[in-house]
């Protein structure tokens, strides 16, 4: 039995995630974490749901941290802030670096064994901190931390069923998206879909490009849409749970053959190296997941013309996200 924790619990993703995270029969224990009091509401309402997860909610400013954190399996991260029309995630580096810094040193501490999961955006730039927190307190374990992606896998399941005119099908189209979690670093590799897309979409390379584009910036269509109101929130906790329920099948419950796209360590696999063509720290893969998390990486495959093309697009402004995390808890503060 699973013991699992949400950090920013209370928030626009934080709330549908923990009330996600409360169903599946496998934890045992739930704690919902954030700086805001309200969480210990989050936690009553959820606690409610006829579920084995016993569900308790945990403020900042009483130790709530190290409570919530203590002896976790598994943690999953959407705390911080969201972005308003007009900025990138890149935008919210300033406010969120800080926010995931001392939550990391919080799970070095307190769960150094947890399996963790990271929302909050810049997640290009996020998870190096975190991974940065973890090495300087000797906790890092490069299979246990993940950046959740899966909201790119979701929308080009989606995104791509409506184009090629199938829309209710959106849930049997698999396709990997590799890279990072930003525009044009989010790499959908559409002629990799299982089923096949059809040559139809492949031929019209006006219309690849539209879906390609829409996926990689599909955050901005809800940012757009909220109107300053925050992004994406109902289907992140969807993408966050599907991930996570994948990672509990996988982990903790012996499920084999389980593969899901995640943003982790890339720096001591050679292949993925050759592959991309540098060496990088932290690229999205597909990721074969099991008792001890990210067991194996799987390569990205062959990749079309275009899509080698949109790799190096990609590679023009991931390295810079990920050194600007790194820098950001390896340079003295001033
Ligand atoms: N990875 C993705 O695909 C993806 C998708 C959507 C949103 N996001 C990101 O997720 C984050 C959260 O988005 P949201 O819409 O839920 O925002 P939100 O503002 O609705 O909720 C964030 C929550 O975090 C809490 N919080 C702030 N500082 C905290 C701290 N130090 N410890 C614990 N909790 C803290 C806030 O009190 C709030 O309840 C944003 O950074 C957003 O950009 C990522
Ligand atoms: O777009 C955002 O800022 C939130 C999230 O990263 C998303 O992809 O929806």
């Amino acid at each position: 039995m699973v013991v699992a924790a949400v950090l920013g619990a209370a928030g626009g993703i934080g709330q549908p995630l923990s009330l996600l995270v409360k169903q599946n029969p496998a934890i045992k224990e739930l704690r919902l974490f954030d700086v805001v009091p309200v969480v210990k509401g989050v936690a009553a309402d959820v606690s409610h749901v006829d579920t084995p997860a016993i569900t308790t909610g945990y403020v900042k400013d009483e130790d709530g941290l190290k409570h919530a954190l203590k002896g976790a399996d598994i943690v999953i991260i959407p705390a911080g802030v969201p972005r308003k029309p007009g900025m990138t995630r890149d935008d919210l580096f300033n406010i969120n670096a800080g926010i995931v810094r001392d939550l990391a040193q919080g799970i070095a501490e307190n769960c150094p064994k947890a399996f963790v999961l990271i929302i909050s955006n810049p997640v290009n730039s996020t998870v190096p901190i975190a991974a940065e927190v973890f090495k300087a307190a000797g906790t890092f374990d490069p299979k246990r931390l993940f950046g959740v992606t899966t909201l790119d896998v979701v929308r080009a399941s989606t995104m791509s069923a409506q184009a090629i005119g199938k829309p209710n099908d959106a849930s049997q189209y698999t396709i990997p998206v590799v890279g990072g979690h930003s525009g044009v670093t989010i790499l959908p590799l559409l002629s990799q879909s299982k089923p096949a897309l059809p040559e139809s979409l492949f031929s019209d390379s006006e219309k690849l490009k539209a879906l390609v584009n829409r996926i990689q910036f599909g955050g901005d269509e809800v940012v757009q849409a909220k109107a300053g109101g925050g992004s994406a929130t109902l289907s992140m906790a969807y993408a966050g749970y599907k991930f996570a329920e994948q990672l509990i099948a996988a982990a903790f419950e012996g499920k084999k053959g389980v593969v899901a796209p995640s943003y982790v360590y890339v720096a001591d696999n050679k292949d993925v190296q050759k592959e991309i063509g540098q060496d990088l720290a932290f690229f999205s893969v597909p990721v074969e997941l099991g008792p001890n998390g990210a067991e194996k990486l799987h390569p990205l495959g062959q990749l079309s013309s275009y899509e080698k093309e949109l790799l190096q697009a990609c590679l023009g402004e991931l390295p810079g996200s990920i050194t600007k995390g790194v820098n950001f808890i390896q340079q003295p503060k001033l």
